[in-house]
């Protein structure tokens, strides 16, 4: 493992338990949700072709058929369902304002995605929602105040004193960024804090409409993006509460943008809902920025063995995975966790990652008892990727 013998690891390792308890946050749990509406990746383009009423374009369905084939998803799951496309023509035809009717969706979609998620890890936490000190939201879905934050705490019962914080279009790298903060708030000047982290995905209603050639990266956001919603849990100082145990230690948090790359991923709220910008050299920009940006962080903590750690990585798409593997050299099988949520979720955008997380800890739970079981090593990484374009990186110490 990095750091056998290696001075700053052996120092972390050393003082890992004391550090947790005197204060150093961790992953208390996990939980995940997912609309009703599950989407074949093989189904999907008959399927969008024949809503969006174009079904005459061939080589252009010839050509996001192999998208698709290409993503490396096999389904994800929608909030938009054909009734709702069917009652708003600026759905299909996006010339036509349609930003109300689409947001309606939204606001009302996010926070019961959100709630379903974060009963899911309060209940596997095990203590009672009023324990929640501190509550923070990630969304690129939405655009109202007050926001999905106060909708979710109500749902869930929190004390009207729950300290409540809302970010807003991060993007994919918005979960990351929501558990960075959770981290800070449960580390510094709020003793035996509990963060509830609720990241809440609604991107189909907001961005669904006809393919148009001149935009592929649109077409390509379609063939990957899906809906859902992710929470964690983070504390610290556990000695406290002798119930509950670290999943994921949370031992250091970085972020970095990758200069004059502002342009390569974009999103944008206007009257026909949100568009995203992607160019295609987004996983040349991975491939050529991810290990020195790796290196300035995990270096200095004698964490240079990129295949001895654990990798929790966006998955931001299939190229984005393949560039993460090929620029730090990983064995197959190093971001088995991060394609399998991309083979069964699609790019789920902030919420990602928390699913990335949960089939991580499944992964390890399962050791010697279950295919797909798998020990990694003690020591990870968690990485997500955004507009920017942004990194954040997060050095994991496993349970
Ligand atoms: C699966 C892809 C799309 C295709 O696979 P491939 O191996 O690259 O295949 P090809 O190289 O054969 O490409 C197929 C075609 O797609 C085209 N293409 C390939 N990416 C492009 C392109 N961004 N533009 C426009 N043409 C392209 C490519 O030029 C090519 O066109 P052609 O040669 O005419 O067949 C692959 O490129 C890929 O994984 N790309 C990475 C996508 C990416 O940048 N993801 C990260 C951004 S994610 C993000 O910010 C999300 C935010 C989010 C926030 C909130 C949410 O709710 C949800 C999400």
């Amino acid at each position: 493992m990095a750091g056998n013998g290696c001075p700053a690891v052996s120092v972390l390792q050393e003082s890992g338990q004391a550090q947790h308890t005197d204060g150093t946050a961790a992953v208390l749990a996990i939980g995940t949700a997912n609309p009703a509406n599950c989407m074949r990746q093989d189904e999907f383009v008959d399927w969008f072709f024949r809503v969006t009423k174009i079904d005459h374009l061939a080589t252009l369905k010839a050509k996001m058929k192999r998208i698709c084939e290409k993503s490396g998803v096999e389904k994800r799951y929608f909030c938009l369902t054909e009734e709702m496309i069917g009652s708003h023509p600026g759905f299909i035809n996006r010339t036509l304002p349609s930003l109300s009717a689409r947001m309606t969706i939204v606001t009302a979609a996010v926070p019961d995605l959100a709630a379903a998620a974060a009963r899911k890890a309060i209940d596997e936490w095990g203590r009672p929602a009023t324990d929640i000190t501190h509550l923070v939201v990630s969304t690129s879905s939405g655009n109202h105040a007050p926001g999905a934050d106060l909708h979710v705490a109500q749902a869930l019962g929190l004390r009207p004193t729950v300290h409540r914080t809302l970010l807003y279009l991060h993007g994919c790298f918005g979960g990351c960024s929501a558990i960075r903060v959770a981290k800070d708030l449960a580390e510094n000047n709020n003793p035996g804090a509990r963060v509830l982290v609720v990241c809440s995905e609604v991107y189909t209603p907001l961005a669904f409409g006809a393919p148009d050639e001149e935009k592929m990266d649109a077409i390509v956001a379609t063939s990957l993006f899906g809906d859902g919603a992710g929470a964690v849990i983070v504390g610290a100082g556990l000695t406290q509460h002798p119930t509950e145990r670290p999943i994921f230690r949370m031992v250091s948090a970085s972020q970095t943008t990758i200069p004059e790359t502002e342009r390569a991923l974009t999103m944008q709220l206007g009257e026909s809902g949100i568009h995203y910008g992607m160019s295609a050299e987004v996983p040349k920009h991975v491939r050529g920025s991810i290990e020195g940006c790796l290196a300035e962080t995990l270096r200095p903590l004698g964490l240079g063995e990129w295949n001895s750690l654990f990798w929790v990585v966006h998955p931001g798409g299939r190229a984005v995975l393949d560039s993460c593997e090929a620029a730090l050299q990983l064995e197959p099988g190093k971001l088995a966790a991060s394609q399998r949520v991309l083979s069964e979720h699609g790019n789920v955008g902030a919420a990602t990652i928390i699913f990335v997380l949960d089939e991580m800890r499944r992964r390890r739970k399962n050791v010697g008892e279950e295919e797909g079981g798998v020990d990694d090593g003690e020591w990870g990484v968690m990485l997500g990727i955004g507009p920017g374009i942004t990194i954040e990186k997060m050095v994991l110490r496993a349970g």
